[in-house]
């Protein structure tokens, strides 16, 4: 082990409480990108993050993006960025997170209260955003800290670049980063992202793979208002009932897509390919873990890290406009919008999905000979992303992970999307590395979102670690 890894180890035991507390701080600030009223807490969180780099000494900046699309009324939030050394004889990392977190209400389920932090005997730190990114985010901040406080050299230039919209879509970021790409961004050599999970609870993981995401609102109107279900059940056609119909022709029970045109995109499966999933760490039992069930469509691992990986999906989300409160309102809705994703996967092409999405969904209001209006358009679309992990930026994490938690890092894709990935790889045309802080049973997006005490403290030294490596791999590759 690098001798400076002992006392910066040593520093981050010793600081865990005041890195919690900062995580508290940001659990705190509701930064949900997808409500339009949440807006100045996702301005908020953007500002609690530059004072928070200011104090540590880093060259921080906030950068407006300008106006949501389409929102004309709405700021984007701003980028923040952030530089910590500029020394010509050390490597230069780049790293991205995002401080915006999905939507959450206790209502939805939640047994503490989503935006306070709140720690059980176990160590589990419940909160939206622990894990997804609050936490890895923050894991950056806190090994800067714990070198200073360790009076350590910092190993690597560190240039940071969080935004404020990934569970939107990323909107803007694309444009900003292919403008800085020689610019604020010139002087990189690799890029690291913390924002995914490990396979399971036990074995980190290094990533290099992402599933795009293509989202989806399906608008069923007819009536000029709600009505009485007594009084026009029976006479009028309902957009809930066309609705129901198309969305549940999207996707069958077992996962299978029904939309003509997008199996036929999928890359083949290879016998190299094949033969690198009976390798990985990860069992039934994980799944069934991290599912909270034993749900699962596939009864073997191999199928189920494809499905997972390598094959795309289809979900469907939610109903806008439709009556979902406990009770009983007996409603007719006069317009209802379907919420649906496609999970995207080598070599769907963004453009052919959305034709054959708009086809189907035409076609099969056509069949239900309905007076209503039907409309589908994709919110926001990033595609898949597939790299190398032979890169001296993937040893250098691999040496991080034995140096933390003594074993070999599994070679990972994973289900999720960070579409801005490749807009990174494309920009700066530099080695692209998926390190993540938390576990398969973190429940990002979902109810009782967590991280664990335990990968947020060995997370740190990992981000920490990961930078020494770097700073140790040859300079000539
Ligand atoms: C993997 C990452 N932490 C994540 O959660 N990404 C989101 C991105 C997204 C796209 N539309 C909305 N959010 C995801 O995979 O859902
Ligand atoms: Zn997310
Ligand atoms: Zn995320």
């Amino acid at each position: 082990m690098t001798p400076q890894l002992e006392p910066y180890f040593k520093q981050v035991d010793g600081l865990a409480d005041h890195f919690i507390e900062r995580l508290r701080q940001a659990v705190a600030i509701p930064s949900v990108s997808a409500e339009d009223e949440r807006r100045p807490d996702v301005v908020k969180m953007g500002h609690f993050l530059h004072e928070e780099l200011k104090k540590l000494g880093v060259e921080t900046e906030l950068r407006p993006l300008g106006k949501q699309p389409h929102k004309e009324h709405l700021d984007l939030p701003p980028i923040v960025l952030g530089r910590y050394g500029n020394d010509k004889n050390k490597r230069t990392i780049l790293v991205y997170g995002h401080y915006d977190v999905q939507p959450a209400n206790k209502e939805d389920g939640w047994n503490t209260e989503p935006f306070e932090l709140s720690i059980d005997d176990k160590g589990r730190m419940f909160g939206r955003g622990s894990t997804d990114d609050k936490g890895p985010v923050l894991g950056w901040l806190n090994a800067i800290e714990a070198h200073q406080k360790a009076g350590l050299d910092f190993p690597v230039n560190l240039l940071m670049c969080f935004e404020g919209m990934e569970e939107h879509g990323s909107e803007g970021l694309d444009d900003f980063i292919m403008e800085e790409a020689q610019k604020y961004f010139k002087t990189a050599d690799a890029v690291c992202i913390s924002d995914n999970y490990w396979l399971g609870t036990e074995k980190p993981c290094l990533t290099y793979g992402l599933r795009g995401v293509q989202y989806y609102s399906l608008e069923v109107s007819g009536p000029g208002q709600d009505l009485h279900s007594g009084v026009f059940g029976g006479t009028a056609h309902e957009p809930m009932t066309d609705l129901a119909k198309i969305m549940s022709s999207l996707v069958d029970v077992d996962g299978t897509i029904k939309i003509k045109g997008i199996a036929e995109q999928v890359a083949p499966v290879t016998d190299e390919e094949k033969g690198l999933y009976k390798d990985i760490a990860f069992t039934m039992d994980n799944l069934y873990e991290s599912l909270g069930s034993k749900t699962g469509i596939f009864p073997d691992k191999e199928r189920t890290l494809m499905g997972r990986w390598r094959y795309p999906s289809l979900s469907l989300h939610g109903i806008e406009g439709a009556y979902s409160a406990p009770g009983a309102k007996t409603v007719i809705p006069a317009k209802v919008i379907g919420k649906f994703s496609i999970r995207t996967v080598p070599n769907l092409d963004i453009d052919e999905v959305n034709k054959c999405v708009e086809e189907h969904v035409n076609a099969e209001f056509a069949k239900l000979n309905s007076k209503n209006t039907c409309k589908v358009f994709c919110q926001h679309a990033g595609k898949w992303w597939v790299a190398s992990p032979k890169h001296w930026n993937f040893t250098a994490a691999a040496k991080a992970v034995e140096s933390v938690f003594k074993v070999k890092p599994d070679l990972t894709r994973e289900g999720g999307s960070i579409p801005v990935t490749l807009t990174f790889e494309q920009a700066t045309g530099k080695n692209v590395l998926l390190l993540p802080m938390g576990s398969s049973t973190d429940a990002a997006h979902s109810t009782n979102e967590k991280l664990d005490r335990y990968n947020y403290i060995e997370g740190i030294k990992l981000l920490g670690s990961y930078l020494h490596y770097v700073a140790e791999e040859p300079m000539n590759n």
